[in-house]
């Protein structure tokens, strides 16, 4: 099977890691394809720069429908132009965001969102919300880490996460975590070590998902308020 990761900001660096730790988890049979848009913002900080993203998502979005994706995953924990992508794709879409609260929801009772900049922390609440995840998410935490400075040594950010995750255990009484960026994928695993209880990586559950559904022949269905777009002109 080919599923088909957007990373829905402009930085390919980025785009690479993620499309690493997806094959990391990946069935052997399955073949992951990692890209971005060439136009929209460089990172993902709040709710302007998830409305720029989208357009840019949505068209890496239809061109890997038409070379024949089976599912599509977009690897940003705000899950931008989620449903808009659904639209338009065939098979299965999953937000990052949803897949990490679902997988956590299986291992704990409670869990607790480590995200990068606090002024994020309202878009992971809504999502919660709307996925019904509210009596699993007891808090959204921020690191205050820059989503592009993950991955600058200078940053110390896995010391950072590290450090919300911690206080998250002693004072949210939950017991599984969930990472709050894609661009954490990469840490997620150190970081459940070093802790001991479930972190959930996003990127890794939304491939396991595709992979099970796409398995079961499930696609998105278009009877609904999920059919492809009316056909019109956009000028
Ligand atoms: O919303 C966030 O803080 C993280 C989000 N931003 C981004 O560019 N990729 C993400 O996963």
């Amino acid at each position: 099977m080919k599923i088909n990761i957007v990373n829905p900001n402009t930085t390919a660096s980025m785009t690479a890691k993620i499309g690493e730790c997806a094959r990391q988890v990946a069935a052997p049979g399955t073949e992951i394809w990692a890209c971005n848009p060439t136009t929209g913002p460089v990172s993902i900080e709040g709710h302007y720069d998830e409305a720029m993203c989208v357009p840019g998502l949505l068209a890496e979005i239809r061109r890997a429908e038409a070379a024949g994706a089976d599912a599509h995953i977009i690897a940003c924990f705000g899950d931008p132009g989620l449903e808009a992508a659904r639209e338009i794709a065939s098979g299965p879409v999953f937000g990052i965001a949803e897949a990490a609260m679902h997988a956590a929801s299986f291992v704990g009772k409670h869990f607790s969102i480590v995200t990068t900049l606090g002024r994020t922390c309202g878009i992971a609440a809504h999502l919660a919300e709307r996925y019904g995840m509210q009596r699993f998410c007891r808090n959204i935490r921020a690191c205050e880490i820059a989503v592009l400075d993950l991955d600058n040594p200078a940053s110390d950010a896995y010391a950072a996460i590290m450090q919300e995750c911690r206080l998250a255990l002693e004072q949210d009484d939950v017991d599984c975590i969930v990472l709050g960026c894609a661009g954490m994928a990469d840490l997620c695993q150190a970081i459940s070590k070093e802790l001991g209880v479930p972190v959930i990586d996003g990127v890794s559950a939304a491939v396991t998902f595709a992979e099970g559904l796409v398995r079961l022949g499930l696609q998105t269905s278009k009877r609904g308020e999920w059919n492809y777009p009316l056909a019109k002109q956009y000028l």
